[in-house]
């Protein structure tokens, strides 16, 4: 696990602070208005209709929400929420023994559904479709398999990287949803609320700028203002402002776009020592001392979707926009 202040990944020490910052119901979660539109159609008429709520997949970048809306979902069912991980099952017996200890209506949260190892997510199939639960008594040519009535139950699945995710996984679920980056506008409502939630106090400039550099992240929103928060009462009144948080942003090497340290190395040595690309991730990987996996995973999302990086079947490039933000020349092409 990173510990870039600007990582979306969960640090450890966040774990248990992050769980009292958590929306508990769809009305407190903020953006995501498609997802959150269908899911509280869904939602409304499992309740109408008495029925399990259809499995729902969650995917996205790291921070976006998806633990957060799988505990949502179950709050609004008003269900028991079961919590376990892809990697946390070992062994088929794993699972059905979960599966065998839900009520009726209950929600399963897998996250990081894409690292079940296979032999498990076999036992998952004719859960999710059937509501059933295969089992082999016996060894050799006297084995037969005996199926178990499950209660209806919602199995959501959370992950980052939903390429990964099987073919008749994916199939299984009937409602998916895409999480998107949050807005400006929407992480400086985060943050504001965040700060409520740990009654501190901060002005709306200070909100925003905050908004403006957490990579379309809430958790690195939440993260920010903490760090934040620490500089206003050491070095201020208490009272965040904007110029707590110009001081201590810039003090964490996160600049006005929320790039740190290590994007901007990347980007540099595209535009200076392979002119702006195309380039290969590995090429990249190794010419800045990182992982291409996490590259690709942590720092190049934000970095595409903020237009300053492209993807082409020759590798990565910078865009024009990238240069301007650095400052250097767009190299030119041969
Ligand atoms: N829509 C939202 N409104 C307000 N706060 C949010 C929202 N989404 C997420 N958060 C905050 O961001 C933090 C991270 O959210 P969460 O843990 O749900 O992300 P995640 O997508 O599960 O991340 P990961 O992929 O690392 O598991 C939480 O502490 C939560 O308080
Ligand atoms: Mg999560």
């Amino acid at each position: 696990m990173d510990d870039r202040i600007i990582s979306a990944n969960l640090m450890m020490e966040e774990d248990v602070a992050e769980f009292s910052l958590r929306p508990r119901y769809l009305a407190e979660y903020i953006g995501q208005a498609q997802a959150k539109e269908n899911l509280k159609i869904y939602i409304e008429a499992a309740k109408m209709r008495k029925e399990a709520l259809d499995h729902v997949l969650l995917y996205g970048p790291p921070g976006l929400g998806k633990t957060t809306l799988s505990n949502i979902i179950a709050n609004e069912l008003g269900v028991n929420l079961r919590t376990t991980s892809g990697p946390a099952i070992e062994r088929p017996g794993d699972l059905a023994a979960i599966l065998t200890n839900l009520q009726e209506g209950d929600v399963l949260f897998i996250d990081e559904i894409h690292r079940l190892h296979r032999t498990v997510e076999e036992v998952l199939y004719p859960a999710m479709e059937d509501y059933a639960l295969d089992i082999m008594i016996g060894k050799g040519p006297s084995a037969r398999s005996v199926r178990l009535d499950l209660p209806p139950f919602t199995l959501v699945g959370a992950t980052t990287r939903v390429g990964l995710l099987s073919a008749p996984l994916r199939d299984r679920f009937g409602v998916v949803s895409r999480l998107e980056y949050y807005t400006v506008d929407e992480l400086s409502y985060i943050v504001s609320r965040t700060a409520d939630l740990l009654q501190a106090q901060i002005i709306g400039e200070a909100s925003r700028e905050i908004g403006m550099r957490s990579r379309g992240t809430p958790r690195i929103a939440n993260r920010l203002l903490k760090r934040v928060r620490d500089f206003a009462q050491v070095k201020g009144d208490g009272i965040i402002t904007q110029e707590i948080t110009h001081m201590a942003l810039s003090n964490l090497q996160v600049d006005p776009m929320g790039l740190d340290e290590i994007d901007h190395k990347m980007l540099r040595a595209i535009i200076l020592s392979f002119q702006g690309g195309p380039v290969g991730l590995d090429t990249i990987a190794a010419s800045i001392g990182e992982e291409s996996q996490t590259i690709e995973d942590v720092y190049e999302p934000y970095l595409l979707q903020i237009g300053f990086l492209q993807r082409t079947p020759r590798g990565r490039m910078v865009t024009e926009n990238a240069c301007k933000h650095l400052g250097l020349p767009m190299p030119k092409r041969s």
